[in-house]
């Protein structure tokens, strides 16, 4: 670990221990768009770069269930796939003890291969031993709730038959460090209560939890610290109640067209739960 690393130079005390920890990330995508000026003109491309998260700056401990809180767009699950690797941030270091899981999605399943032998894969994958694997495959296979279609190869699915192997199979993993991106942890009505309860134990059996969830009552109610992001910028993080809260009042009031109530929320949040080190702003 070399001075860059955030625990290093924030002096943080390991008591709880840190699991995680990222200093100024920053993230540009670059997407090509295509132009037509006139129907009888060729189209030429173009690429379009903007800033999607501006110098974010956290660090997590074992125990912590931190939420993600942030409007449409704000930067909340790529945050996410920067922390867990999924996706190379434009600048910044993140040090985490373990890979961190994002749920449903760190398993990389085969499409030509059966449900049952993605299952040994993503299990294996996941750093399992063979004999924990062997144990977990009919707990899987249970909560997929695939029936004989588990046989079959995974492409012959349907996207939502997809999502609940991947989820069950990620499930039933140990991991230190746990992401959940609540829009990609979905199945239809009779998987939801099954899957609340398999991810309730999950939870319970990780060290961090990341959650991001379009519900702030559903924050409130299930994490101990929360962040909040906003336009790419982590304006506040502090407990999961009080941000939640103010980020409830913003979003309501932003809903209703009181712009002056709205920044005032915000102000409060900034000054009552200021990040660990706010990057500056890029240009
Ligand atoms: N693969 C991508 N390529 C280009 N732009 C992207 C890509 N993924 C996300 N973005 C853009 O990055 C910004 C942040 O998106 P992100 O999905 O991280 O936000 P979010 O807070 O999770 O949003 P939501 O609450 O709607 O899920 C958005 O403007 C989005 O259009």
């Amino acid at each position: 670990m070399g001075a860059s690393n955030p625990v290093d130079a924030w002096h943080l005390s390991d008591d709880p221990k840190v699991t995680i920890a990222a200093e100024n990330i920053r993230l540009r995508y670059t997407v090509q768009r295509s132009e037509r000026r006139s129907p009888l003109r060729r189209s030429s491309r173009s690429s379009v770069t903007g800033p999607v998260l501006r110098g974010v700056s956290l660090a997590a401990r074992e125990g912590e269930m931190v939420g993600l809180v942030g409007l449409n767009g704000s930067g909340k699950s790529s945050l996410l796939r920067v922390l867990a690797g999924l996706q190379p941030a434009t600048s910044g270091t993140v040090v985490a003890s373990a890979q961190p899981q994002l749920l449903g999605v760190s398993a990389a399943l085969v499409p030509d291969l059966s449900g049952e032998d993605n299952i040994w894969l993503g299990t294996l994958a996941m750093g399992m031993s063979p004999d924990d694997a062997y144990f977990a495959k009919e707990r899987i296979e249970q909560l997929a709730g695939l029936g004989d279609a588990i046989r079959q190869p995974m492409r012959t699915y349907s996207s939502g038959m997809g999502a609940r192997l991947r989820f069950a199979i990620s499930v039933a993993a140990d991991p230190e460090i746990l992401m959940i991106d609540e829009a990609l942890a979905t199945g239809d009505a009779s998987f939801g209560e099954r899957s609340k309860e398999a991810m309730h134990d999950l939870i319970t059996r990780a060290g961090t939890v990341f959650l991001v969830s379009h519900a702030a009552k559903t924050i409130e109610e299930m994490c101990t610290r929360a962040l909040w992001l906003d336009r790419g910028l982590l304006v506040a993080d502090g407990p999961a109640e009080e941000v939640a809260a103010l980020y409830r009042y913003y979003a309501h009031s932003l809903a209703q067209n009181k712009t002056d109530a709205a920044a005032g929320a915000i102000a409060r949040a900034q000054d009552s739960f200021p990040p660990i080190a706010l990057g500056a702003e890029e240009q």
